[in-house]
């Protein structure tokens, strides 16, 4: 499916979001950035609920607004999911998946199948909302706005009212949809792990406007963001599971730049995974040295730029094709003599599996 034109210039007393953005017909994009920076605001603009003067939207070809054109929110297909799944407590999940599609007038057996097969609720479908765990109720309310066939699915920080079990429980289903649902998933967080594991693409939002966009392990990789993820900075590596260690309860996985090792999590050899690495648990050395760090890779400093103490330094490191950021104090990147272009010793000292 061709992809998503959103260009957007709304004003309210104190705040002004002035958009534009291009982003891709598949796959999940987040929006992510500080509260009051315009997220919501953009997912209103997309659904119609909210009406942005001079704006503009394509999708999929499609044109929803344009200076001629204003498509009401009731007639754009999208499905829209938010913090709380707000079902019919007095019909099952199955009557509310089908009041859902009665109201979009269309025949989508497809669409309910998939959407109950993507979200594992076929034995579900008889009960009640009040029957079902914060976590079940939250699939049943994206099942439902999949079960229209939506065109576009908009997601308001779906995960933010789970407790971190039923979230860890969840994050299974929505790595599904990203993976083989043919629609663009636009999807709203406040957590970088909920980013760095389901994202294709970034979108980080400040003051109502874009600060940057693009892929994700390169956006997560820029060290020239306004606003950085703090604690949270970090590099995103898409690796395969190459080796499993069961005496020592590891697996390595392998990518473009070499191999890691982590802690196993029962995934076979084979499959395809992202690894997470911290710029604060990443140090450079002149020599591979002999601490206890298992994880050490050769790389080349591609850039430098400062970090949010005066003290320290954030820099990006090439390792084969893949870009990591490693956190250190300034005077430790002088005695090195950090610089783009020097070869150095990357030492990952916890590297975290998402799948
Ligand atoms: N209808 C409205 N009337 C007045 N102000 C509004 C309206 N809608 C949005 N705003 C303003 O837009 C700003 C951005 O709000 P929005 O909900 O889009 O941010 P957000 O990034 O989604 O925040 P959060 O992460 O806290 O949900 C708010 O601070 C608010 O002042």
């Amino acid at each position: 499916m061709a992809g998503i034109q959103a260009r957007f210039r709304r004003e309210w007393p104190g705040f002004c979001l002035d958009v534009d953005l291009g982003l891709p017909g598949r796959g999940v994009t987040a929006l992510f950035g500080p509260s009051g920076s315009g997220k919501t605001s953009v997912l209103r603009c997309i659904a119609g609920l909210e009406r942005a003067p001079q704006g503009h939207l394509v999708v999929g070809g499609d044109v929803w607004q344009d200076a001629g054109r204003w498509l009401p929110a009731h007639q754009r297909p999208i499905g829209y999911v938010f913090q709380e799944a707000s079902l019919f407590a007095h019909l099952t999940v199955m009557g509310n998946l089908r009041y859902g599609m009665k109201r979009s007038q269309g025949t989508q057996h497809a669409g309910f199948d998939q959407a109950v097969a993507l979200l594992g609720i076929g034995h579900l479908l008889d009960r009640k909302p009040d029957t079902l765990s914060g976590g079940e109720r939250q699939r049943a309310g994206i099942a439902r706005a999949l079960a229209v066939n939506p065109r576009l699915l908009l997601m308001d920080e779906p995960l933010a009212a789970l407790d971190l079990q039923r979230k860890q429980e969840i994050l299974p289903f929505l790595e599904r949809l990203r993976d083989e649902l043919d629609i663009p998933v636009l999807y709203v967080s406040h957590s970088p792990h909920e980013v760095a594991r389901l994202a294709d693409t970034l979108v980080v939002m400040d003051g109502g406007r874009v600060v940057a966009s693009g892929p994700l392990a390169q956006t997560l990789a820029r060290i020239d963001l306004p606003i950085t993820l703090g604690e949270d900075a970090g590099a995103v590596l898409d690796a395969t599971v190459g080796e499993l260690d069961h005496l020592w309860h590891l697996a390595r996985v392998d990518f473009s730049g070499g191999s890691l090792w982590v802690r196993d999590q029962s995934l076979p050899v084979g499959r395809r995974v992202r690894v997470r690495v911290l710029a604060r648990d990443v140090s450079l050395a002149q020599e591979p040295g002999s601490s206890s760090i298992q994880n050490v890779l050769p790389g080349c400093v591609d850039a430098v730029g400062d970090d949010q103490h005066p003290g320290l330094a954030l820099v990006r490191v090439r390792v084969g094709d893949a870009m990591l950021l490693a956190r250190l104090t300034k005077r430790s990147a002088a005695s090195l003599g950090v610089a783009p272009g020097r070869t150095l010793w990357v030492q990952m000292k916890s590297v975290a599996l998402m799948e």
